[in-house]
């Protein structure tokens, strides 16, 4: 016990661990000038260190002053140091590091729409696995000479180690072409092409994840309306010159669940929706704020395809949140265009029929707002809808009978 108490100032957490440790095993009796120097502790007064503290969930002291942003917000901005203090600080408050993206994958996925690259990120800000679908079916030529860059992930096409064998590369997706059992084609690191100037930015959407919209096919909101739209409009043939090239742009798919808040949060904000708040109001009635999404990790994907940097592509946004341009912008994305989606609900509403018109629409699910569906309507996504343009200010003009 006496060699537990020697090392140190002791909790009643430490004591426990402490008296087991390899620190009790007796050890030969030592000369005076090697015996342990007696312990200098190298902490800041503890005054000092409750000053500084952030704040911890389920410290019952430190309740009232939780923040429910995410603790990332609180490391950004450090708690400010007292004026006129004695002390020189000695803790000092860990620095957020830059925002990485790894590609780890990519593999070809054929979808209702064409075929797509899906690749899956990592991230050191979070422990999400956040998506980029990628259109850019030129990539399956063979020709090497494509009149616009292939949409590429830099950080995917990087030698991993030194020794990465070819079937280790084609695996994780670092190909070119198409891969069949006769072709198999390792992708080489390479150093961005300059794309030509006149070439139109590819679209790009930024989409934060909707399990209900998507996935159960929710009549609540127009998610699963806007995926499919926006890996549809990702899809078709762009004009180049006196050519047309097939379809080039992204959907980053986000896991920011119920703008930022999560599924279970969503869940509750939809019973208050039900009894007279709107989706902004039932969103701080819980203690959220209207819109807990981050952007970061979604820029530093784009720039890792080589978009959206001040030397590569800009990109055309499709949205109608200009706090989201605001963001990205704020982020370093170049954003060149911004592009409207109008709900399809709202297109038949003015008159314009059908939105999605002759065989394509033929081959669509009529209701459903899952990738392959028509239009989705109904008097919750109204009001939604209506919610999204009078209290968030998307950039939509309100059909009249709204
Ligand atoms: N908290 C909350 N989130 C919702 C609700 N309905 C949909 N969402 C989430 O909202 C996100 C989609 O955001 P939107 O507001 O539709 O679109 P946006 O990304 O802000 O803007 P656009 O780019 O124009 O579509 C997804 O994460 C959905 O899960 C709701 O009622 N409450």
């Amino acid at each position: 016990m006496a060699t537990v108490f020697a090392s140190g100032p002791q909790t009643r957490h430490h004591i426990g661990h402490a008296i087991y440790t390899p620190h009790c095993i007796p050890e030969p009796e030592k000369s005076s000038h090697e015996r342990k120097r007696p312990y200098v502790s190298r902490q800041a007064p503890r005054s000092l260190r409750l000053q500084n503290r952030l704040p911890v969930q389920g410290d019952s002291q430190n309740d009232h002053q939780i923040p429910k942003s995410p603790p990332t917000s609180a490391l950004k901005s450090p708690p400010l140091q007292p004026v006129n203090s004695v002390h020189t600080p000695l803790v000092t408050q860990p620095k957020v590091p830059a925002v990485e993206v790894k590609c780890m994958g990519r593999s070809r996925i054929p979808t209702f729409h064409g075929t797509v690259f899906l690749h899956i990120y990592h991230n050191n800000r979070d422990n999400k696995e956040h998506l980029a679908i990628v259109a850019d079916s030129a990539q399956f030529s063979n020709d090497n000479q494509l009149p616009v860059p292939p949409i590429r992930s830099h950080s995917l096409d990087a030698m991993w180690r030194e020794n990465e064998s070819e079937s280790e590369r084609v695996t994780r997706g670092a190909y070119i072409g198409r891969l069949t059992p006769e072709s198999q084609l390792p992708s080489q690191p390479t150093d961005r092409p300059i794309p030509p100037s006149d070439i139109p930015a590819p679209l790009v959407r930024i989409h934060s994840e909707c399990f209900t919209g998507e996935t159960i096919g929710s009549m609540r909101c127009d998610c699963g309306e806007q995926l499919d739209e926006a890996m549809r409009l990702i899809s078709q043939p762009v004009q180049f010159g006196s050519s047309t090239i097939p379809g080039r742009g992204v959907v980053v798919y986000l896991r920011q669940e119920g703008r930022g808040i999560g599924l279970l949060s969503k869940l509750l904000a939809y019973n208050l929706q039900d009894l007279g708040h709107d989706t902004v109001s039932a969103n701080l009635k819980l203690g959220h704020k209207a819109d807990e999404r981050e952007y970061e990790v979604a820029v530093a994907i784009l720039k890792d395809l080589g978009l959206g940097s001040e030397q590569g592509e800009g990109v055309r946004l499709l949205t109608n949140n200009p706090d989201k341009v605001a963001a990205l912008e704020k982020e370093g994305l170049r954003v060149v265009e911004r592009v409207s989606m109008v709900p399809r609900s709202w297109k038949c509403q003015s008159g314009s029929g059908s939105p999605l018109s002759g065989e394509e629409g033929g081959r669509r699910l009529p209701g459903a707002t899952m990738v392959g569906g028509e239009a989705v309507s109904g008097e919750d996504l109204d009001r939604y809808l209506r919610t999204k343009v009078v209290r968030m200010g998307h950039l939509l003009p309100l059909p009249l009978d709204l």
